[in-house]
């Protein structure tokens, strides 16, 4: 199918470029105390909200691909979701299908795998939870029981703790079942089936856009040579963790599992290791530390020598790059991108946000797809995000990037461009409601400079986020605050700013408008009709 698109029918576009500003993790929910969104003084926000030019769109569940709507949205998906106007079946969905089809224990790569496990040891490395952001514990016992049944009795299982996807201090409950599991298939083959390593999320292997590449450091001399606290088992780790710090799962530091003082499962030459993740951007780093041989970020001789592994991915993370080299499950294919038909027209256009963000509106945004899809039409821009827990610094880089938003509209360069606020959800993730409240606040302000840019301009700004955080910091049980660090289930906001707007259209959305509704809607904002098979624009025109 062509790329190129046909005029619009009635509407040329404005004078100035049409802006989409994703407010990260700033969900819709009911006003209250828990709710970072509504507490904070916002006042812009607030007449976003009330103007009619504003709806509210799905951003979780099967509206983004994802197995069923008990599913919360996530950066991936949803951006995937804005930048490929149409609903892909993402990887959480893939893997489901591919574990209960069977068709992943028919591939190459899990056959080489069990080979290599039987000669030697198989490790499972991911995080450790049922979020299903990232990954899911139900793969993880599908592949441990499918590996004993065929023959596997060395097993190492490295786990990441969650605490960011699920509730901030449940790490002992998914370390129960998984004994649970390694128990019950110890004693059917009198395997040796084993936790060996593990640590919080945010403090090892998880990096991601190469923001701090010591975590990933961490996590390999950990999960690989053995390098971390000892104690005897994973449960008694993360006990003493829990009484030694007030620190919620994800940043819990790097531990070993011992016996008689030696760690249980060090990776060594001939060993297959698998990492059971199944989105990118925090697996792409690790990835390339296992498998790559002129790897140099750090020195993973350091301790011992390197071993030679055999490595794969549940999916594979990054298809331009090809990391890793080795997968079980193929990864969404995510075609015909809006970024794909601006381009074909010629469109200039800008995407920026700081360095936890950068991926989401470049990789995430051109459906997975590394780098440039035009270098001649488009400049991306990423602000270095601090290695800092956000809650110590709400601001993160908000008004860096908004200074140099507001530059770039200025310019007169570029008709499209998008921007990622981060606060809503990584200070939202720290469970830490004043800090999410402050976090809003100077959401609220930046928006309200970039509002003051388009006016200028006589461009479009499209506000929204792609999925909620920040709208829910705390469940209430008995009394007691439990801090939520998790997405949630929420709506979210969608609302135009269109200085120029003189009724040439109204807001027209389906009963099941969701965040794939966005790409349509910025293309006729553009002056263009949207192609065929993208999910409806959300406008209207008379
Ligand atoms: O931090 C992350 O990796 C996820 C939560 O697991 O958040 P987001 O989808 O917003 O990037
Ligand atoms: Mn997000
Ligand atoms: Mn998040």
């Amino acid at each position: 199918m062509s790329l190129s698109l046909k005029k619009h029918h009635s509407f040329a576009g404005r004078p100035g470029p049409v802006v989409i500003l994703v407010a990260d993790g700033v969900g819709v929910a009911p006003a209250g105390p828990s709710n970072a969104v509504t507490e904070a003084n916002t006042p812009t926000l607030d007449k976003l909200a009330k103007q009619t030019l504003y709806t509210e769109l799905a951003a979780h569940g099967t509206a983004v691909g994802l197995p069923s709507d008990d599913d919360m949205g996530n950066s991936e998906v949803g951006h995937n979701a804005i930048g490929a106007g149409r609903i892909f079946a993402q990887g959480a969905k893939l893997v489901n299908q591919a574990i209960a089809s069977g068709e992943v224990y028919d591939t190459e790569v899990w056959q080489q795998a069990i080979q290599h496990g039987k000669a030697n040891t198989l490790h499972l490395l991911g995080l450790h939870s049922d979020g299903n952001v990232h990954s899911h514990t139900q793969h993880l016992y599908a592949l441990m029981q499918k590996a004993a049944d065929q023959g596997v009795t060395e097993c190492c299982i490295h786990i990441l703790l969650d605490g960011r996807d699920v509730a901030a201090r449940s790490a002992l409950t998914y370390i129960e079942q998984t004994e649970s599991l390694i128990s019950k298939i110890n004693a059917q083959y009198a395997a040796n089936f084993r936790i060996a390593s593990g640590g919080g999320r945010m403090e090892i292997t998880m990096d991601r856009y190469e923001a701090d590449w010591d975590m990933v450091r961490r996590g390999y001399h950990c999960h690989t040579h053995g390098v971390g606290v000892g104690f005897e088992s994973a449960a008694q780790a993360v006990e003493a963790m829990y009484e030694a710090s007030s620190k919620g799962d994800q940043y819990l530091p790097a531990f070993v599992i011992e016996k008689n003082g030696d760690p249980v499962g060090r990776m060594n030459d001939g060993d297959a290791v698998i990492l059971f993740n199944f989105r990118g951007d925090r697996a792409i780093e690790i990835s390339l530390a296992y498998e790559r041989d002129d790897f140099a970020k750090f020195d993973r001789n350091e301790h011992r020598a390197h071993p030679s592994l055999f490595y794969a991915g549940m999916l594979q993370y990054d298809g331009d790059e090809m990391v890793p080299q080795q997968y079980l499950v193929n990864p969404p294919q995510i075609d015909r991108t809006m970024g794909e038909f601006l381009c074909a027209e010629k469109i200039t256009s800008f995407a920026i946000s700081e360095t936890q963000k950068y991926g989401h509106v470049t990789f995430f945004w051109n459906g997975n797809r590394s780098g440039y899809l035009d270098k001649s039409l488009e400049t991306y821009i990423e602000i270095p995000s601090d290695n800092i827990e956000f809650n110590q610094a709400p601001a993160m880089k908000a008004y860096e990037i908004t200074e140099k938003t507001v530059e770039l509209i200025e310019s007169g360069k570029f008709r499209f461009g998008r921007l990622n606020l981060a606060n809503g959800d990584m200070v939202g993730h720290t469970g830490d409601l004043a800090a999410a409240i402050k976090a809003m606040e100077v959401v609220d302000e930046c928006v309200a400079k970039i509002i003051r840019a388009i006016e200028r301009q006589g461009g479009v700004l499209l506000y929204t986020a792609d999925h909620g955080n920040a709208d829910i910091m705390y469940t209430e049980k008995d009394g007691v605050r439990h801090p939520k660090t998790s997405h949630t289930l929420s709506p979210v906001p969608f609302a135009i700013v269109d200085p120029l707007y003189a009724g040439e259209y109204q807001l027209s959305p389906p009963t099941d408008a969701g965040l794939t509704h966005i790409a349509a809607t910025t293309i006729n904002l553009l002056g263009f009709e949207a192609p065929e098979d993208y999910q409806p624009s959300l406008l209207r025109f008379s």
